[in-house]
Order: structure tokens, then C-alpha cells, then sequence
């Protein structure tokens, strides 16, 4: 399912004297199948992205395509629930929104208020914990009994259980340790590849927007700063330096070694082993001129 937004403006109170726009001249086309990033500044405009990409905010100007659904400004919006079946967001610690009395129930919960019947919904839960990794015993228990991270394990199976189309993740990985980040954005890029799922990624980690995602945007004070592949964004580091953004450790590493050897690759690396190799050709030729 493809979702593009175009010239997409946002005023939060609009209208009231508390106005405030957050974006404005947004345009991002994630077609069916990418892994898109967005990367920015805090206050730059991602959640606010974010929320038109199921409609959970509709723009003040310009429109949204969601597959073959429009929303435009201006315009009253009825029965979005086809949308919002199909764009399942994960929100930054989503375990806080568990509620239920076990964890069955909990990932039974969206399922069914979409409509799908309960033998189905006990289906998907299963299909779903298992996915996330966790042991099925794990249903029977209380979400409250669990630890930090089995609990967002738990959170993410109930987005899945609704089996999305395009899975948009708001900082999915806030407050985990280093190994449990891996394996959570391990488990969404397996996920978006084994299911042909479009991804929507809001990170402030360069490594993870170097990593996984086809295309990158660069948000800031609220429009599009710069948008491209991770080849193309982080070929000019200097850009994002100056905006007070990262770069991947690696990109980093490689102007330090630029500096130190007055010299200039012919191309920003976005591996380890990819720098090491030109680290070697260059030593090989002789090292530099
Ligand atoms: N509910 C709200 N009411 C009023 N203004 C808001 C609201 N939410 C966000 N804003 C403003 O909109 C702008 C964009 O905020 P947004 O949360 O989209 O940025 P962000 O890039 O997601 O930030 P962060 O990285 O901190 O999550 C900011 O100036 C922010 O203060």
C-alpha cells in the first residue's frame, strides 16, 4: 500500500489562540514495500508526520493518500477505521497502553474491535507472540507480571495481530538496553522484508537510519530538509553536522580519518568493513598523495 503526503501542513489548535504550526510544505512518498526513516530534531516535526500516516491528525492544508483512501484538509473524514486496520502505529513505550488482565487478551483487544472473530483473534495472539519471540505460555499471564522488555514484546504483538500493511514505529526502541534495541529492529526488518510490509521508522539513531532504511528524511523546523537514500544523506555529513544531527559512528570515523590523512574517499561508507576496504586500497596504493 503506498502513502504519500503532499504540501501537508499542520496546525495544532488551529484557530484558537493557543495556534501553533508544527509542519508545513511536507511531501513524502513512501510506496509499498520501502523502509523509510525520518530523522530530525526534536520538536522538527516527526510525531506530527507521523500521525497523518494513518490519520490519527488530518493536515490544515494539503492532503494524504493512504492506498486508495484521500484525506484532505478541509474536508470531514468518516469511517477511517479501514485506515487505521491497515497502518499500525507503535508508539514510544507502548507497553504503557497494556491494560487487560492477560496477555491473550490484551493482543486479542484490536483484533477484535476490528471485527475479527474471536477464534480468529486467539489465532492471530498466538501467531503473533510467537513472532515477538516470546514463549505461548506468556498469554495465559499477567501483561503486569512481565519484565520491560517482554512487555514491549507484548505491546508490539498486539500491533501485529491486526496485521498492518505498513508498520510506522515511533522511536520503537526507547529505553532498552544496547542487545535488547538489536533485536527489536532486527525483528521489524525481518518482519518488513518476510511480510513485503512498508516501515516507517522515527529515530534519533543514525545507525539504525544507515542500517536499515532505503530512504531517509531529514526533517527540521518543521518542513523537509533534505530527503534521499543513506548513500545520498550521509554523503554530506557536514549538512547534518551543522543541524546538530549525528552521523553513524562509521561516517564519523571515516572523516577523522580523511583529517588525519589529508586525503578524500571517493565515497562515504556506511559499513565497517566497507571503510576497512578502503582504509586497505589506499594503504596498498602507497597511502595517500
Ligand atoms: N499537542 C501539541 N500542541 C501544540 N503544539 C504541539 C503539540 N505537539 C507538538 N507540538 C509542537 O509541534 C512542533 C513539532 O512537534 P513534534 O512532536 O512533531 O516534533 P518531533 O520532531 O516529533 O519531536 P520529538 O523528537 O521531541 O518527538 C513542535 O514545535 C511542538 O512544540
Amino acid at each position: 500500500m503506498d502513502i504519500s503526503l503532499k504540501n501537508v501542513e499542520y496546525r495544532y489548535q488551529a484557530d484558537s489562540p493557543f495556534e501553533r504550526l508544527a509542519i508545513s510544505d511536507v511531501s513524502i512518498d513512501v510506496p509499498s514495500g520501502t523502509y523509510l526513516a525520518v530523522i530530525g530534531h526534536t520538536g522538527s516535526g516527526k510525531s506530527t508526520v507521523l500521525q497523518h500516516l494513518n490519520a490519527l491528525l488530518k493536515p490544515t492544508k494539503g492532503s494524504v493518500l493512504i492506498g486508495s483512501r484521500e484525506i484532505k484538509a478541509g474536508r470531514k473524514e468518516k469511517n477511517l477505521k479501514g485506515v487505521r486496520e491497515k497502518v499500525g502505529i507503535v508508539f514510544q513505550f507502548p507497553e504503557h497502553q497494556l491494560f487487560e488482565e492477560t496477555v491473550e487478551k490484551d493482543i486479542m483487544f484490536g483484533p477484535m474491535n476490528f471485527g475479527v472473530t474471536e477464534k480468529e483473534a486467539k489465532a492471530r495472539a498466538r501467531s503473533a507472540i510467537n513472532l515477538v519471540g516470546l514463549p505461548e505460555e506468556i498469554l495465559e499471564k499477567s501483561p503486569f507480571d512481565l519484565s520491560g522488555g517482554q512487555m514491549r514484546r507484548v505491546a508490539i504483538a498486539g500491533v501485529l495481530a491486526m496485521e498492518p500493511e505498513v508498520i510506522v514505529l515511533d522511536e520503537p526502541t526507547a529505553g532498552l538496553d544496547p542487545r535488547g534495541r538489536k533485536e527489536i529492529m532486527d525483528l521489524f526488518y525481518s518482519l518488513h522484508k518476510k511480510r513485503n510490509l512498508s516501515t516507517v521508522l522515527v529515530t534519533h539513531s543514525m545507525e539504525d537510519a544507515a542500517r536499515y532504511a532505503d530512504d531517509i528524511v531529514v526533517m527540521h523546523q518543521g518542513k523537509v530538509f533534505t530527503k534521499g537514500t543513506p548513500e545520498q544523506i550521509f554523503s554530506d555529513p557536514k549538512a547534518l553536522l551543522e543541524l546538530g544531527l549525528d552521523v553513524p559512528e562509521v561516517v564519523g570515523l571515516q572523516l577523522k580519518i580523511e583529517e588525519a590523512f589529508n586525503t578524500k574517499f571517493s565515497k562515504i561508507s556506511l559499513s565497517e568493513e566497507e571503510l576497512a576496504e578502503m582504509v586497505a586500497e589506499l594503504m596498498e596504493g602507497g597511502g595517500p598523495k
